[in-house]
Protein backbone atom coordinates (compact mmCIF):
# COMPACT_ATOMS: atom_id res chain seq x y z
CA UNK A 1 0.00 0.00 0.00
CA UNK A 2 1.34 3.55 -0.80
CA UNK A 3 1.74 6.28 1.78
CA UNK A 4 2.02 10.16 1.12
CA UNK A 5 4.98 12.18 0.72
CA UNK A 6 4.97 15.69 1.18
CA UNK A 7 8.03 18.03 0.21
CA UNK A 8 8.49 21.65 0.36
CA UNK A 9 4.84 22.13 -0.20
CA UNK A 10 3.93 26.05 0.04
CA UNK A 11 0.87 28.08 -1.09
CA UNK A 12 0.98 31.59 -1.29
CA UNK A 13 -2.17 33.54 -1.91
CA UNK A 14 -1.14 37.32 -2.39
CA UNK A 15 0.64 38.27 0.83
CA UNK A 16 -0.04 35.37 2.99
CA UNK A 17 1.36 32.10 2.88
CA UNK A 18 -1.14 29.58 3.61
CA UNK A 19 0.98 26.69 3.58
CA UNK A 20 4.61 27.30 4.86
CA UNK A 21 7.16 24.98 3.27
CA UNK A 22 6.04 22.05 4.89
CA UNK A 23 7.52 18.23 4.64
CA UNK A 24 6.19 15.36 6.20
CA UNK A 25 5.05 11.85 5.68
CA UNK A 26 1.64 9.88 5.62
CA UNK A 27 2.64 5.90 5.94
CA UNK A 28 0.50 3.06 5.05
CA UNK A 29 -1.23 0.72 8.00
CA UNK A 30 -1.97 3.87 10.23
CA UNK A 31 -4.07 7.12 11.21
CA UNK A 32 -2.38 9.83 10.79
CA UNK A 33 -4.01 13.42 12.42
CA UNK A 34 -3.26 16.48 10.95
CA UNK A 35 -3.96 18.99 13.55
CA UNK A 36 -3.58 22.50 13.83
CA UNK A 37 -5.85 25.48 14.57
CA UNK A 38 -8.56 27.02 12.20
CA UNK A 39 -6.96 28.58 9.40
CA UNK A 40 -3.40 26.72 10.33
CA UNK A 41 -3.45 25.54 6.40
CA UNK A 42 -4.99 21.97 6.80
CA UNK A 43 -7.42 22.32 4.03
CA UNK A 44 -5.58 23.86 1.49
CA UNK A 45 -3.24 20.91 2.38
CA UNK A 46 -5.09 18.65 1.70
CA UNK A 47 -6.35 20.00 -1.31
CA UNK A 48 -3.16 20.30 -2.64
CA UNK A 49 -2.73 16.50 -2.57
CA UNK A 50 -5.16 16.15 -4.82
CA UNK A 51 -4.95 18.56 -7.14
CA UNK A 52 -8.09 20.91 -6.22
CA UNK A 53 -5.08 23.72 -5.81
CA UNK A 54 -1.85 24.46 -6.95
CA UNK A 55 1.36 24.79 -4.95
CA UNK A 56 3.18 27.79 -5.24
CA UNK A 57 6.31 25.23 -5.00
CA UNK A 58 7.35 21.85 -3.51
CA UNK A 59 4.32 19.07 -3.91
CA UNK A 60 2.77 15.74 -3.27
CA UNK A 61 3.53 12.37 -4.16
CA UNK A 62 1.13 9.36 -3.76
CA UNK A 63 2.90 6.00 -3.67
CA UNK A 64 5.81 8.29 -5.65
CA UNK A 65 3.76 9.69 -8.37
CA UNK A 66 1.90 12.69 -8.39
CA UNK A 67 -1.70 12.78 -8.32
CA UNK A 68 -2.09 14.37 -12.16
CA UNK A 69 -0.05 11.06 -12.89
CA UNK A 70 -1.77 8.80 -11.49
CA UNK A 71 -4.00 7.14 -14.08
CA UNK A 72 -6.72 6.09 -12.00
CA UNK A 73 -6.62 8.05 -9.36
CA UNK A 74 -9.80 7.44 -6.95
CA UNK A 75 -7.94 3.67 -6.64
CA UNK A 76 -5.33 5.18 -5.18
CA UNK A 77 -6.73 8.04 -3.29
CA UNK A 78 -9.91 8.72 -1.69
CA UNK A 79 -10.67 12.65 -0.52
CA UNK A 80 -13.35 13.56 1.90
CA UNK A 81 -13.79 17.42 2.60
CA UNK A 82 -15.36 19.79 5.04
CA UNK A 83 -18.67 20.60 4.00
CA UNK A 84 -18.75 18.39 1.11
CA UNK A 85 -22.11 19.24 -1.24
CA UNK A 86 -24.40 17.20 -2.21
CA UNK A 87 -27.12 17.45 -4.55
CA UNK A 88 -29.96 18.05 -2.48
CA UNK A 89 -32.57 15.67 -4.50
CA UNK A 90 -30.27 13.61 -5.14
CA UNK A 91 -30.50 9.87 -2.86
CA UNK A 92 -27.52 8.75 -1.64
CA UNK A 93 -27.62 5.59 -3.86
CA UNK A 94 -27.91 7.84 -7.08
CA UNK A 95 -25.04 10.07 -5.59
CA UNK A 96 -22.54 7.00 -5.17
CA UNK A 97 -23.65 5.72 -8.57
CA UNK A 98 -23.21 8.70 -10.38
CA UNK A 99 -19.34 8.91 -8.36
CA UNK A 100 -18.76 5.48 -9.09
CA UNK A 101 -19.66 5.39 -13.11
CA UNK A 102 -17.62 8.56 -13.38
CA UNK A 103 -14.60 6.77 -11.88
CA UNK A 104 -15.18 3.48 -13.74
CA UNK A 105 -16.12 1.49 -10.36
CA UNK A 106 -18.72 -1.38 -10.16
CA UNK A 107 -22.12 -0.89 -9.16
CA UNK A 108 -21.83 -3.46 -6.32
CA UNK A 109 -19.59 -1.36 -4.87
CA UNK A 110 -22.38 1.47 -4.05
CA UNK A 111 -24.79 -1.01 -2.21
CA UNK A 112 -21.57 -2.66 -0.19
CA UNK A 113 -20.90 0.91 0.92
CA UNK A 114 -24.28 2.32 1.36
CA UNK A 115 -24.53 -1.07 4.00
CA UNK A 116 -20.37 -0.56 5.21
CA UNK A 117 -21.90 2.98 6.19
CA UNK A 118 -25.61 1.79 7.44
CA UNK A 119 -26.77 3.80 4.96
CA UNK A 120 -28.80 0.85 3.25
CA UNK A 121 -31.68 1.77 5.12
CA UNK A 122 -31.75 5.24 4.26
CA UNK A 123 -30.05 4.72 0.80
CA UNK A 124 -33.51 6.09 -1.38
CA UNK A 125 -33.75 9.15 0.36
CA UNK A 126 -32.68 12.85 -0.88
CA UNK A 127 -29.70 14.08 0.83
CA UNK A 128 -30.90 17.35 1.89
CA UNK A 129 -33.21 15.29 4.31
CA UNK A 130 -29.54 13.58 5.78
CA UNK A 131 -28.50 14.46 9.14
CA UNK A 132 -24.77 15.81 9.39
CA UNK A 133 -23.43 12.38 10.47
CA UNK A 134 -25.29 10.88 7.30
CA UNK A 135 -23.63 13.35 5.42
CA UNK A 136 -20.50 12.66 7.12
CA UNK A 137 -20.59 8.90 6.16
CA UNK A 138 -21.66 9.23 3.12
CA UNK A 139 -18.51 11.37 2.15
CA UNK A 140 -16.78 8.56 3.62
CA UNK A 141 -18.78 6.32 1.05
CA UNK A 142 -18.00 8.48 -1.61
CA UNK A 143 -14.12 8.55 -0.73
CA UNK A 144 -14.16 4.66 -0.71
CA UNK A 145 -15.91 3.96 -4.21
CA UNK A 146 -12.47 2.67 -6.15
CA UNK A 147 -11.17 1.27 -2.56
CA UNK A 148 -7.96 3.53 -2.59
CA UNK A 149 -5.07 2.53 -0.49
CA UNK A 150 -4.93 6.49 1.08
CA UNK A 151 -7.58 8.12 2.53
CA UNK A 152 -7.60 11.85 3.28
CA UNK A 153 -10.37 13.41 5.40
CA UNK A 154 -10.91 16.82 6.51
CA UNK A 155 -12.37 17.63 9.57
CA UNK A 156 -14.31 14.20 9.41
CA UNK A 157 -15.59 14.05 13.09
CA UNK A 158 -17.10 18.04 12.83
CA UNK A 159 -20.98 17.85 13.67
CA UNK A 160 -20.62 13.87 15.00
CA UNK A 161 -22.49 12.90 18.29
CA UNK A 162 -20.64 10.84 20.51
CA UNK A 163 -22.09 7.43 19.35
CA UNK A 164 -21.30 9.03 15.30
CA UNK A 165 -17.28 9.68 17.18
CA UNK A 166 -16.96 6.37 18.85
CA UNK A 167 -18.16 4.93 14.87
CA UNK A 168 -15.97 6.65 13.28
CA UNK A 169 -13.10 6.08 15.58
CA UNK A 170 -13.55 2.30 15.04
CA UNK A 171 -14.09 2.58 11.21
CA UNK A 172 -10.62 4.82 11.01
CA UNK A 173 -9.10 1.71 12.70
CA UNK A 174 -10.92 -0.67 10.75
CA UNK A 175 -8.92 1.39 7.27
CA UNK A 176 -5.77 1.68 8.88
CA UNK A 177 -5.47 -1.78 10.29
CA UNK A 178 -6.43 -2.79 6.46
CA UNK A 179 -2.94 -1.52 5.75
CA UNK A 180 -4.33 1.96 4.20
CA UNK A 181 -2.66 4.81 4.96
CA UNK A 182 -5.11 7.37 6.81
CA UNK A 183 -4.66 11.35 7.02
CA UNK A 184 -7.41 13.02 9.82
CA UNK A 185 -7.71 16.19 9.68
CA UNK A 186 -8.83 18.52 12.93
CA UNK A 187 -8.38 21.13 14.84
CA UNK A 188 -8.85 19.61 18.34
CA UNK A 189 -6.65 17.36 19.70
CA UNK A 190 -9.17 15.52 21.81
CA UNK A 191 -11.06 14.10 18.33
CA UNK A 192 -8.28 12.47 17.08
CA UNK A 193 -5.78 11.59 20.15
CA UNK A 194 -7.43 7.76 21.18
CA UNK A 195 -7.46 6.71 17.53
CA UNK A 196 -4.12 8.08 15.86
CA UNK A 197 -0.90 6.20 15.75
CA UNK A 198 0.63 9.73 13.70
CA UNK A 199 0.72 13.38 14.29
CA UNK A 200 1.46 15.76 12.09
CA UNK A 201 1.17 19.52 13.83
CA UNK A 202 0.82 23.20 11.97
CA UNK A 203 0.84 26.65 12.81
CA UNK A 204 0.03 29.43 10.51
CA UNK A 205 1.31 27.02 7.70
CA UNK A 206 4.45 25.67 9.27
CA UNK A 207 4.92 22.08 10.35
CA UNK A 208 5.68 22.40 14.58
CA UNK A 209 5.84 18.83 15.30
CA UNK A 210 5.45 15.44 13.22
CA UNK A 211 5.97 11.64 14.32
CA UNK A 212 4.19 9.35 16.67
CA UNK A 213 2.01 10.36 19.11
CA UNK A 214 3.58 8.59 21.81
CA UNK A 215 6.88 10.19 21.55
CA UNK A 216 5.50 13.36 21.09
CA UNK A 217 3.63 12.67 24.31
CA UNK A 218 7.32 11.40 25.35
CA UNK A 219 8.80 14.72 24.81
CA UNK A 220 6.33 16.83 26.43
CA UNK A 221 8.44 17.88 29.71
CA UNK A 222 7.90 21.26 31.56
CA UNK A 223 10.03 21.56 33.99
CA UNK A 224 9.34 23.70 36.99
CA UNK A 225 12.72 25.26 38.33
CA UNK A 226 13.54 27.66 41.56
CA UNK A 227 16.17 29.57 41.10
CA UNK A 228 17.05 32.91 43.06
CA UNK A 229 18.91 33.80 39.38
CA UNK A 230 15.66 33.22 37.48
CA UNK A 231 16.46 35.64 34.77
CA UNK A 232 20.14 34.28 33.84
CA UNK A 233 18.85 31.16 34.11
CA UNK A 234 16.07 31.39 31.06
CA UNK A 235 18.53 33.38 29.00
CA UNK A 236 21.14 30.53 29.23
CA UNK A 237 18.10 27.80 28.72
CA UNK A 238 16.20 29.62 26.40
CA UNK A 239 18.85 28.54 23.34
CA UNK A 240 18.00 24.83 24.30
CA UNK A 241 14.62 25.20 25.46
CA UNK A 242 11.64 24.68 23.14
CA UNK A 243 9.81 27.77 25.33
CA UNK A 244 10.50 29.14 29.10
CA UNK A 245 7.54 31.27 30.92
CA UNK A 246 8.55 32.96 33.66
CA UNK A 247 6.39 32.01 36.62
CA UNK A 248 7.63 34.65 39.21
CA UNK A 249 10.59 36.53 40.07
CA UNK A 250 12.13 33.11 41.14
CA UNK A 251 10.56 30.45 38.77
CA UNK A 252 10.36 29.34 35.40
CA UNK A 253 8.19 26.93 33.94
CA UNK A 254 10.58 24.99 31.16
CA UNK A 255 9.24 23.56 28.31
CA UNK A 256 10.96 20.57 26.04
CA UNK A 257 14.15 19.74 28.33
CA UNK A 258 14.62 17.44 30.89
CA UNK A 259 15.22 18.43 34.97
CA UNK A 260 19.12 16.69 34.69
CA UNK A 261 19.80 18.72 31.28
CA UNK A 262 18.50 21.97 33.37
CA UNK A 263 20.92 21.16 36.49
CA UNK A 264 23.78 20.89 34.14
CA UNK A 265 23.17 24.18 32.20
CA UNK A 266 22.80 25.75 35.78
CA UNK A 267 25.68 24.56 36.88
CA UNK A 268 27.73 25.37 34.23
CA UNK A 269 27.26 28.79 34.23
CA UNK A 270 27.56 28.75 38.10
CA UNK A 271 23.49 29.23 38.43
CA UNK A 272 21.98 28.59 41.76
CA UNK A 273 19.31 26.41 41.50
CA UNK A 274 17.10 25.87 44.70
CA UNK A 275 13.94 23.64 43.30
CA UNK A 276 13.58 21.22 39.49
CA UNK A 277 10.21 19.68 39.65
CA UNK A 278 8.87 17.52 36.17
CA UNK A 279 5.46 18.23 35.52
CA UNK A 280 3.80 15.96 33.11
CA UNK A 281 1.32 18.09 31.08
CA UNK A 282 -1.55 16.28 28.89
CA UNK A 283 -1.39 15.90 25.40
CA UNK A 284 -3.78 18.83 25.18
CA UNK A 285 -1.61 21.33 26.94
CA UNK A 286 1.11 20.19 24.64
CA UNK A 287 -0.59 20.80 21.31
CA UNK A 288 -2.01 24.22 22.57
CA UNK A 289 1.28 24.81 23.38
CA UNK A 290 2.49 23.68 20.21
CA UNK A 291 0.13 25.96 18.31
CA UNK A 292 0.80 29.09 20.28
CA UNK A 293 -3.15 28.44 21.92
CA UNK A 294 -1.90 28.37 25.61
CA UNK A 295 -3.54 31.01 27.39
CA UNK A 296 -2.33 30.19 30.38
CA UNK A 297 1.36 30.90 30.01
N1 LIG B 1 -8.61 30.58 -2.05
C1 LIG B 1 -8.07 31.29 -1.08
N2 LIG B 1 -7.74 32.59 -1.25
C2 LIG B 1 -7.17 33.32 -0.27
N3 LIG B 1 -6.88 32.84 0.96
C3 LIG B 1 -7.17 31.55 1.21
C4 LIG B 1 -7.78 30.71 0.22
N4 LIG B 1 -7.95 29.47 0.76
C5 LIG B 1 -7.48 29.52 2.03
N5 LIG B 1 -7.01 30.77 2.30
C6 LIG B 1 -6.40 31.21 3.58
O1 LIG B 1 -5.35 30.32 3.87
C7 LIG B 1 -5.27 30.07 5.27
C8 LIG B 1 -5.36 28.58 5.53
O2 LIG B 1 -6.69 28.15 5.29
P1 LIG B 1 -7.15 26.63 5.41
O3 LIG B 1 -8.61 26.57 5.09
O4 LIG B 1 -6.24 25.77 4.65
O5 LIG B 1 -6.92 26.35 6.97
P2 LIG B 1 -7.47 25.16 7.85
O6 LIG B 1 -6.35 24.78 8.74
O7 LIG B 1 -8.03 24.09 6.99
O8 LIG B 1 -8.59 25.86 8.67
P3 LIG B 1 -10.09 25.41 8.93
O9 LIG B 1 -10.02 24.32 9.94
O10 LIG B 1 -10.71 26.68 9.44
O11 LIG B 1 -10.65 24.98 7.58
C9 LIG B 1 -6.37 30.88 5.91
O12 LIG B 1 -5.82 32.10 6.35
C10 LIG B 1 -7.34 31.11 4.76
O13 LIG B 1 -8.06 32.30 4.96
Amino acid sequence: MSGVEVRGLTKRYGTLTAVDDLSFTVRPGAVTAFLGPNGAGKTTTMRMMVGHVAPTSGGVTIGGRRYRDLPRPTTVVGAAFDGAAFHPRHSARNHLRIYAAMGGHPGRRVEELLGLLGLAAAGDRATGTYSTGMRQRLSLATALLGDPGVLLLDEPGNGLDPEGTAWLRAFLRELAGEGRAVLVSSHALGEVQQVADDVVVIRRGRLVAAGALGELAGAAHVVRVSSPDADRLARVLAPAARAIDLDGPHDLRVHGLEPARIADLAAAHELRVHGLAADRPSLEELFLDLTGERTDA
